[in-house]
């Protein structure tokens, strides 16, 4: 079987910059021209590597409505580049990339005026600290509103270590090291450096960095709390000082990607006196601090702590002049009357006021679909409710709104819109900048389930959840379709109605697909969530067979030829259905499985997750009680591998340290001594997505002949 994938592709950003004004003399008309550049990437199979790449595009309006837009000129591959980011009046532009000399990565930073390089600093070489950050966690690069300065996140610069027996060195060796010597420290060069945990490995102890651009002198600042790691930083009004986010690190640090729950608060350091202030609460979690246009306010999401990694978040304001903080969306319960859900993006985007600093929008998700929301001062406004698929805000610069459309048969395009007046949200209207080709040969539709009476949830009673059903258009005269089930991970995370190359592919190939948002995803309201946690290996798995065993009445789908798919908590959920389900589905295919909480618990970097979705209060200091190690046990999908009969593909990432790869193995172990078909692929070099391009590329097709060989098909 051939598959042909012309449709690899995502948009992850849009820079919008006003270029120039531009004058129609002809109809007296002033447009303004915005050009633009999108950034997307790509799977490129035969370089095995990602590729990033702009697009750039040409909008022409008039401060109201677009009177023309479109492409301008051809993609442009953009290599090596970490970060990048243009000054506010867009005359500047600074790059970090990354390049290989003589066989060693450096990072060098690059100031672009208008059409020249007015400078490159290897930061390597410099040696103030060490690599810079780039990830969405902590790392950022921002502009001084005078565009006098640059600031940035690094690691803390780390003494250099020698053994107390250094032995075999070459005579020019030891001669640099008699000049190092002050500097280095001996003993230390086996230091234990704790860090971020999955996919922020290295990252230990960031530090906030400010680049005098004149001077070219970098300044790593002190006067940050010694508890605490700093990061998603900006300028304050008047560039006084910087603002940030900071998340302690005492007693340890745990893992920080997909846990929004961390202990956090908005700082502000005073770059003058060198004073740090706290802003905001002392007991929660915050992220995505956005500055207004008019400098007065800084918008933020915050939750709880130490309960489910994600949650309905608090949209907060902290007023800079009268320093008093707002709650501008609280915290949903339940879905409210009009349909409204909560807040759940953990990230808002870098720019997300109206040029007004009255509103700010996001995209979020609400059951299974990415909207745009609008929230006013004080309450709640929305707008592109009705229209199908998934929409996710890129940028917003003076009220023009760049957005990415996608839907699980149409991949994404990106359209412009102006926001309309306070209150006319719903008026909006949107110009497609290129049509991408909906795939018409799928079609999808939403599934919603309220669970049967003995299922309901007695302490969080009447919740519902729901599922996206894809299935190929074209069915042969008396066939009926195999099904791919589905459920996500998390578990607190969702599916949306969005393009997902893997299930067209799978769509494409002749399966339904069921994915499957159980009681507990984002988007149906906090009460939702939290029916959850000590639930697990039981609610979450009834709602998935539900929803399977009430697509299979509709009558088009072959009950013989059922498989289930699912990585991480969605392999908790793979390798349960299996053992609780041992006649139902023919094929499993497991991507880094939780397989055990009670073994997961000493290895992973997210130990308070097994305490919690265990039902369980978790504290740093916490000591396990047997009667703990016993429920975690009880809750996990190794309690009923004694009756899995389905033949279980396992696809483990050697450098995971979400879920460890020992618990795919420990899964293994015990049904290869069952003697169920079993098949084990391991990805050197991959972490817990497994997202190389070779080991994706290879647990796609894996996957897919494992399916079809089970299913017989
Ligand atoms: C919070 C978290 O990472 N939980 C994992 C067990 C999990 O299920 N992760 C999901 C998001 C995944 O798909 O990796």
């Amino acid at each position: 079987m051939k598959i042909t994938c012309n449709f690899l592709h995502s948009p992850t950003l849009a820079v919008c910059t006003p270029q120039l004004i531009w004058c129609d003399r002809l109809n007296n008309l002033s447009h303004v021209i915005f050009f633009f550049l999108s950034e997307w990437t790509q799977r490129d199979l035969e370089r095995n590597e990602n590729v990033k790449f702009c697009r750039q595009y040409i909008v022409f309006h008039d401060d109201k409505s677009v009177v023309y837009s479109g492409p301008s000129g051809n993609c442009t591959e953009i290599k090596g580049e970490l970060l990048s980011v243009d000054s506010p009046s867009g005359d500047m532009k600074a790059v970090l990339r990354e390049s290989t000399i003589k066989g060693e990565e450096k990072q060098f930073l690059e100031i672009w005026h208008k059409n020249r390089k007015l400078k490159c600093l290897n930061l390597t070489t410099l040696s103030k600290h060490g690599k810079v950050y780039e990830d969405d966690q902590f790392g950022c690069m921002v502009w001084s509103h005078s565009e006098t300065h640059l600031l940035y996140v690094a690691e803390k610069k780390r003494p250099k270590t020698e053994s107390y027996f250094q032995t075999g060195l070459l005579a020019d060796e030891e001669e640099t090291i008699k000049t190092d010597k002050e500097e280095t420290v001996l003993g230390q060069q086996f230091e234990y450096y704790e860090d971020w945990g999955e996919a922020l490995v290295n990252k230990s102890s960031p530090v906030l960095c400010v680049l005098d651009i004149e001077s070219s002198n970098i300044t790593v600042l002190e006067g940050i709390p010694a508890n605490i790691s700093p990061g998603q930083a900006f300028w304050s009004p008047s560039d006084t000082g910087l603002v940030f986010v900071g998340w302690w690190h005492e007693p340890f640090r745990l893992g920080l990607k997909y846990c929004a729950n961390r202990r956090s608060s908005l700082f502000y350091v005073d770059l003058a006196s060198g004073k740090c202030e706290q802003l905001s609460s002392n007991s929660s979690a915050v992220c995505s601090p956005r500055l207004s246009p008019d400098h007065c306010r800084i918008v933020y999401m915050e939750c709880g702590i130490f309960g489910p990694h994600q949650q309905c978040n608090r949209l907060c304001m902290y007023d800079w002049y009268t320093k008093q903080t707002s709650v501008v969306v609280d915290v949903v319960q339940r879905a409210r009357e009009d349909g409204f859900t909560g807040i759940y993006s953990s990230m808002l985007s870098s720019r997300c006021w109206s040029a007004d600093s009255q509103r700010v929008l996001m995209s979020c998700a609400q059951r299974s679909a990415f909207i745009i929301t609008v929230s006013l001062d004080t309450q709640l406004g929305r707008f592109q409710k009705s229209e199908e698929g998934s929409w996710s805000l890129l940028n917003i610069h003076r009220d023009l709104m760049v957005v990415s459309c996608s839907s699980p048969n149409c991949p994404p395009d990106l359209r412009v819109g102006f926001l309309p007046e306070k209150g006319s949200e719903s008026k909006m209207s949107w110009v497609t900048l290129e049509e991408t080709q909906p795939q018409a040969d799928i079609s999808w539709q939403t599934l919603n389930f309220s669970p049967p009476p003995e299922e309901d949830n007695s302490q969080y009673p009447g919740l519902d959840f729901n599922a996206i059903l894809l299935k190929p258009k074209e069915m042969t005269a008396g066939s009926k379709l195999p099904l791919v089930v589905m459920p996500h991970g998390g578990p607190h995370s969702v599916l949306v109605s969005e393009w997902i190359l893997s299930t067209a592919v799978l769509c494409k190939m002749g399966f339904s697909v069921l994915l499957v948002n159980y009681r507990g995803s984002l988007g149906f309201g906090q009460d939702n969530i939290l029916s959850l946690p000590g639930n697990i290996g039981t609610q979450d798995v009834k709602d998935v067979q539900f929803a399977v065993d009430s697509v299979l009445k509709q009558g088009d789908f072959d009950e013989q030829k059922v498989a289930v798919v699912g990585g991480s908590h969605g392999g908790f959920l793979a390798c349960h259905l299996i053992g609780q389900y041992p006649e139902f589905y023919k094929a499993c295919v497991a991507r880094n499985p939780v397989t055990n909480l009670s073994s997961m618990i000493g290895c992973t970097d997210i130990p308070d997750w097994c305490v919690v979705e265990a039902g369980y209060e978790y504290n740093t200091d916490i000591h396990l009680e047997p009667a703990i190690l016993e429920q975690m046990l009880n809750k996990s999908p190794i309690k009923h591998v004694s009756k899995v009969k389905t033949p279980v593909l396992l696809m483990l990432g050697e450098d995971d340290k979400r879920v460890p790869s020992k618990q795919g193995i420990e899964y293994y172990r015990a049904l290869k001594a069952l003697q169920v078909p079993v098949r084990l692929l391991w990805y050197p070099g991959n972490n817990h997505s497994l997202s190389k391009v070779d080991a994706e590329s290879d647990g796609f097709m894996n996957a897919a002949l494992w399916i079809i060989q089970h299913l017989s098909l």
